[in-house]
């Protein structure tokens, strides 16, 4: 089996390597969140979800939706960013990954240096290594990769910054872990008051514990939007009752946290 993440250096890859001992599987590298959808297949994938700081990766959470994969896992990493590249007095631009900019957005404010979003951050810091001028931020061993300085650390605007990463495949994740939660997407039926109340309701009534609830456009029409929501454990008779309000209901998974 394989394991698709991002490139080597990555906060991707960190999380990639954390949970491969769960699985018998060989790293195998993508440049985009994109590529890993596309190529996971009957292999495995991670991609980050969600960020403490920044919230949503709306990508993620879009292709999840478009794509036929099961969430087989899921892993948190702290993330400590690092501004790296030749000088820090002489830098103009600095490159990262939207997620990472974001993470960082009053330290760079701060810096009024000139912004460029990335596909990732090991392409960041390929590109700050061809240019005095530039910065880039990304993790100690994408600096060691490219021989870069680290020029400052730990420069994300919030402490306990954390980011959750998914594992995507076809395959469940064999092994007893300790905990393990559930992800479903839905959309309600009818736009009117205590839609929303009535799926809560449910799981209020069996007193299952909500981890994240998330809005997404429905993409047809503004105002329109399709829900998901994290829970934990593995209930899935909760799911029957929910059906009377949701005019379609998914099942992204139920998985274990892998630590
Ligand atoms: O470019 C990277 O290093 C990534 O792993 C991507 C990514 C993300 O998209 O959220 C992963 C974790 C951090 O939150 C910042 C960036």
């Amino acid at each position: 089996m394989k394991l698709y993440t991002l490139p080597k250096g990555t906060y991707t890859e960190t999380a990639g390597k954390k949970i491969l001992k769960y699985l018998n599987a060989k790293l195998c590298y993508c440049q985009n969140i994109y590529e890993i959808f596309e190529k996971a297949k009957d292999d495995y994938g991670i991609v980050p979800i969600e960020n403490s700081i920044e919230g949503s990766v709306n990508l993620t959470q879009d292709l999840l939706l478009e794509y036929d994969y099961k969430i087989v896992g899921e892993t948190v990493l702290d993330i400590h960013h690092n501004l790296i590249g030749h000088s820090k007095e002489k830098i103009k631009i600095i490159y990262s990954h939207p997620q990472a900019l974001a993470q960082c957005r009053k330290y760079i404010k701060k810096h009024g240096w000139e912004v460029k979003a990335v596909e990732s951050t090991a392409k960041a810091v390929e590109l700050a290594s061809k240019n005095e001028e530039a910065g880039a931020i990304g993790s100690e061993g994408l600096a060691k990769l490219h021989g870069l300085k680290i020029l400052e650390r730990n420069i994300e605007d919030y402490k306990n910054n954390k980011t959750r990463f998914i594992v995507i495949g076809k395959k469940e994740i064999d092994g007893n872990f300790n905990k393990y939660k559930t992800s479903i997407v839905f959309e309600l039926k009818e736009d009117k008051p205590g839609a929303l109340y009535h799926i809560l309701k449910e799981f209020a009534l069996r007193e299952i514990n909500l981890t994240r609830i998330e809005s997404r456009p429905s993409k047809r029409m503004l105002g329109t939007y399709i829900f998901y929501i994290d829970y934990e454990g593995l209930n899935l008779e909760v799911l029957e009752s929910l059906k009377r309000y949701v005019s379609f209901l998914r099942v992204l998974g139920s998985y274990p946290i892998l630590v």
